[in-house]
C-alpha cells in the first residue's frame, strides 16, 4: 500500500552521471544575444543600447508607443534588457502604455496571415506559431520586435543534459523532462496538422527547436495572470525584470479603454514603488510561484525560504479493498483519487493533508468508518487521528517516503550551501543548487513533522477515545466512567 500511497515521491529520472560543479558548459552566456551584461547588479550606470534595441525604441517612437508620457526608456541591466527610470517616478505611477494593435496575442494572430489556420488552435500554440513565423520571415513587420527577443533564456527547458544532471533527485528535473515532452506532443501534432499542410504560409525548416523558443518566450514573458485567451506579449512592457524585494502584485499593470469613445485597448504598466531617474523600474512577477516554477518559467530563483516547496502527489489505490467508498468521501471535500500537497519550507502542512493521508491508510478494524452512516461526519473525524495503527502507519509511510526521495540527491545540504556560498557560480548552476538544496529542506521538515508525530503516538488521543469522551463514558484524564447499579 506504501507506493500507491506516495506514488511520486521518489523521483525517479536521472540523467547523466555527477559532474563536478565547476564544468565549463555552466558558463554559457544567459541570453545568446550578442551585447553584454553589466557587471555590477547594483550599479545605475547601464551600457549603452546594442543597435537592436535602439531600432526598436525608434520604431516604437515612429508608431508614438513612446510618447511625451512614457517614463521609461530600454536599458542593458544585470537581467538582459530591462525599463530604465527616464525620471523620478513616483508609487504606482503608469510607466508606459501599449495600444492593442502591437500586442501579439490570439485576438491579433487570428486577424493575421495565419489567423484561419490557426482557427481551433490552443491559444498558446497560435500565438506560438505566428512568434515562429515572423521570425523565419526575413521581411516580417515584426522584426525590430523579434530581433530584440533572447534566443534562450536559463529556463530549465534550455538546459543540456549535462546541465539538467545538476538537477538529479529533483521534481523540477522531472517537471522539465515532462513539459518538454508535452511541446514535443504538440509540436509533432502542429507540424502534421497545420504546419506541413501550410507550406505556403510556413517556412519549411520549422523545428521543433523553434517550438521550444517560442514557448519560452510566451512562458517567460506573456503576463502572468492573462492566460488561455487572454494571453497576451506586450512589446517594451515585457523588457519588465522581477525583483523579490517587490512584495506587491498589485497595481503592476491593467488592461483599460484608449479613451471615452475609443474601442482601443491599452496596456498601461506601472511602477510598484517610487523609483529614482535612472535606476531600473521592476515588478512582482508572481509571488504564488515557488522557486521550481520560477527556474521552469523565467530562468531565476529567489533566496526568499519560502519560495521553496515539494508537491506531495498522494492517491487511493485502485486495488484498496475500499477504493469506492474512500473515492467517494475524498470527492465529497474537493479531493479525488489523486490528490496535490504542496508542502512549503517553514509553513505548516496544508490542511487537508493528513486528513487524507488518513483515509487513504484505513483499514483494519478503522473500516467502520466508511460505512454510509458516517458519510457526512467522516472528514471531520480524519481531521483528528483515528487510530494509533493508522497514525503509526501514516507516519511509517512518509517517512519511508521522505528518506527514498532524499537518496535520490547527488550532494547534501551542506556540500550546496558551500558551493553558494564560495560564490562564482554560473547562473544555471547557482539554479540547480538552489533548487536542490531547497527540496531537500523541505523534505528534511516532512520528515521532521512525521517523526515528532511518531514519538507522540502513545499520548495522541484516537477516535474511539473521544468517541467515549463524547458519551460521557471516559472523563478528562482518561479514566473509565463506571455505572454503579443502584
Ligand atoms: C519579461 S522578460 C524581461 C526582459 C528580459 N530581461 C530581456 O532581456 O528580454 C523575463 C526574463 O527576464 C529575465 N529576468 C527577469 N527578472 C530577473 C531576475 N530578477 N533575475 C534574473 N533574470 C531575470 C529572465 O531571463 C526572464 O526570463
Amino acid at each position: 500500500m506504501s507506493s500507491a500511497l506516495l506514488s511520486s515521491l521518489s523521483p525517479s529520472v536521472f540523467l547523466s552521471p555527477t559532474r563536478t560543479p565547476k564544468n565549463p558548459i555552466f558558463s554559457v552566456l544567459r541570453h545568446k544575444r550578442t551585447f553584454s551584461l553589466v557587471s555590477s547588479l547594483h550599479s545605475p550606470e547601464f551600457d549603452p543600447l546594442p543597435p537592436a534595441v535602439q531600432t526598436f525604441w525608434q520604431w516604437l517612437s515612429r508608431e508614438g508607443v513612446v510618447s511625451a508620457k512614457t517614463r521609461v526608456r530600454p536599458g542593458v541591466v544585470p537581467e538582459g534588457l530591462g525599463l530604465i527610470a527616464e525620471r523620478d517616478i513616483g508609487k504606482n505611477e503608469v510607466v508606459l502604455e501599449v495600444p492593442n494593435k502591437f500586442w501579439i496575442n490570439p485576438d491579433n494572430v487570428a486577424e493575421s496571415e495565419i489567423g484561419k489556420v490557426c482557427s481551433g488552435l490552443k491559444p498558446w500554440i497560435s500565438v506560438a506559431l505566428f512568434l515562429i513565423r515572423e521570425k523565419l520571415i526575413e521581411e516580417s513587420k515584426w522584426r525590430v520586435y523579434i530581433d530584440v527577443l533572447p534566443q534562450e533564456t536559463n529556463s530549465t527547458i534550455f538546459w543540456s543534459d549535462e546541465e539538467l544532471s545538476e538537477l538529479r533527485g529533483t521534481q523540477l528535473l522531472s517537471t522539465t523532462l515532462s513539459v518538454k515532452e508535452y511541446v514535443q506532443n504538440e509540436f509533432v501534432k502542429v507540424e502534421e496538422d497545420v504546419i506541413t499542410p501550410n507550406k505556403q504560409i510556413f517556412p519549411s525548416s520549422t523545428t521543433f527547436d523553434d517550438f521550444l523558443w517560442a514557448f519560452g518566450i510566451l512562458r517567460s514573458r506573456a503576463f502572468s495572470r492573462l492566460r488561455g485567451q487572454n494571453l497576451v506579449v506586450v512589446p517594451l512592457a515585457d523588457f519588465v525584470n522581477h525583483s523579490a524585494s517587490i512584495t506587491t502584485e498589485d497595481y503592476a499593470y491593467e488592461i483599460k479603454g484608449a479613451g471615452l469613445f475609443s474601442k482601443n485597448l491599452l496596456f498601461s504598466l506601472r511602477s510598484p514603488v517610487a523609483v529614482k531617474a535612472g535606476e531600473q523600474v521592476y515588478i512582482q512577477y508572481d509571488l504564488g510561484k515557488s522557486n521550481a516554477e520560477l527556474a521552469l518559467d523565467y530562468g531565476f530563483i529567489e533566496s526568499t525560504s519560502d519560495r521553496n516547496a515539494y508537491t506531495l502527489t498522494l492517491e487511493i489505490s485502485k486495488s484498496d479493498p475500499f477504493y469506492e467508498d474512500k473515492l467517494d468521501i475524498a470527492e465529497s471535500n474537493g479531493l479525488g483519487e489523486t490528490a496535490y500537497f504542496d508542502v512549503v519550507l517553514g509553513h505548516p502542512l496544508p490542511p487537508a493533508m493528513l486528513p487524507y493521508l488518513r483515509l487513504v491508510a484505513l483499514g483494519g478494524t478503522d473500516s467502520f468508518l466508511l460505512e454510509s452512516v458516517f458519510r457526512n461526519t467522516i472528514w471531520g473525524h480524519l481531521e483528528l487521528p483515528i487510530s494509533q495503527a493508522n497514525e503509526e502507519l501514516i507516519c511509517r509511510v512518509v517517512r519511508d517516503a521522505c528518506k527514498a526521495a532524499l537518496s535520490g540527491f547527488h550532494t547534501t545540504i551542506n556540500e550546496d550551501e558551500d558551493l553558494r556560498k564560495r560564490g562564482n557560480l554560473s547562473p544555471r548552476l547557482e539554479i540547480a543548487v538552489g533548487i536542490r538544496a531547497g527540496e531537500k529542506k523541505v523534505l528534511q521538515q516532512i520528515d521532521e513533522i512525521f517523526k515528532e508525530r511518531e514519538t507522540e503516538l502513545d499520548t495522541l488521543e484516537y477516535y474511539q477515545e473521544r468517541r467515549l469522551k463524547d458519551l460521557g463514558l471516559v472523563g478528562e484524564q482518561g479514566e473509565i466512567i463506571f455505572w454503579e447499579p443502584k
